[in-house]
């Protein structure tokens, strides 16, 4: 079985300069120092969270799937939290996929909206209706 290397945020926290840069995203290390110029987002975002964890950063941002499997690319290794270490702040790994309470509230807004529509096409209806007998009544 191959071993993951672990990092305790401690030793992430050690390569937080521009020619050493890691940082964490959901608990995975990734050592970014190659990409960090080539961050389409700039350097310098990067390098506000260089040996920090990343994951809101990151989510915050809606990032591609391409950005995720570029990720991936420079993974090396999990982090290992200890007492003490700061909470990742989660963000759902997957915002399109864990957005049930946002989804919800598109939904209900949905229906709302559907729901107007339809008092509006019914009374819409109910107006042309009494155009058309007040017409028909007029001749
Ligand atoms: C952790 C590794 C990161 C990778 C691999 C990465 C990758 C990318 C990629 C590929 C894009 C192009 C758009 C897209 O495909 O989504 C992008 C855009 C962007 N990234 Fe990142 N990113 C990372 C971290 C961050 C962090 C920590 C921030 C901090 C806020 C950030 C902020 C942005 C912003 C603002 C853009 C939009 C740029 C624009 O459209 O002008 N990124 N990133």
């Amino acid at each position: 079985m191959s071993e993951e290397k672990q990092f305790t945020y401690a030793q992430v926290k050690e390569h937080d300069q521009k020619k050493d840069v890691y940082m964490v995203v959901h608990d995975v290390v990734y050592d970014l120092t190659e990409f960090v110029d080539e961050h389409p987002g700039g350097e310098e975002v990067m390098l506000d969270v260089a040996g920090d964890d990343a994951t809101e950063a990151f989510e915050d941002v809606g990032h591609s799937d391409e950005a995720r499997d570029i990720l991936k690319k420079y993974k090396v290794g999990i982090l290992k939290r200890e007492a003490g270490d700061p909470k990742p702040k989660v963000a759902p790994p997957r915002p399109s996929n864990a957005a049930a309470g946002a989804g919800t509230d598109v939904g209900v807004f949905a229906y709302a909206f559907f729901f107007i529509a339809a008092v509006v096409a019914y009374g819409a209806y109910q107006y042309l209706e009494k155009q058309k007998q007040a017409a028909a009544g007029a001749q």
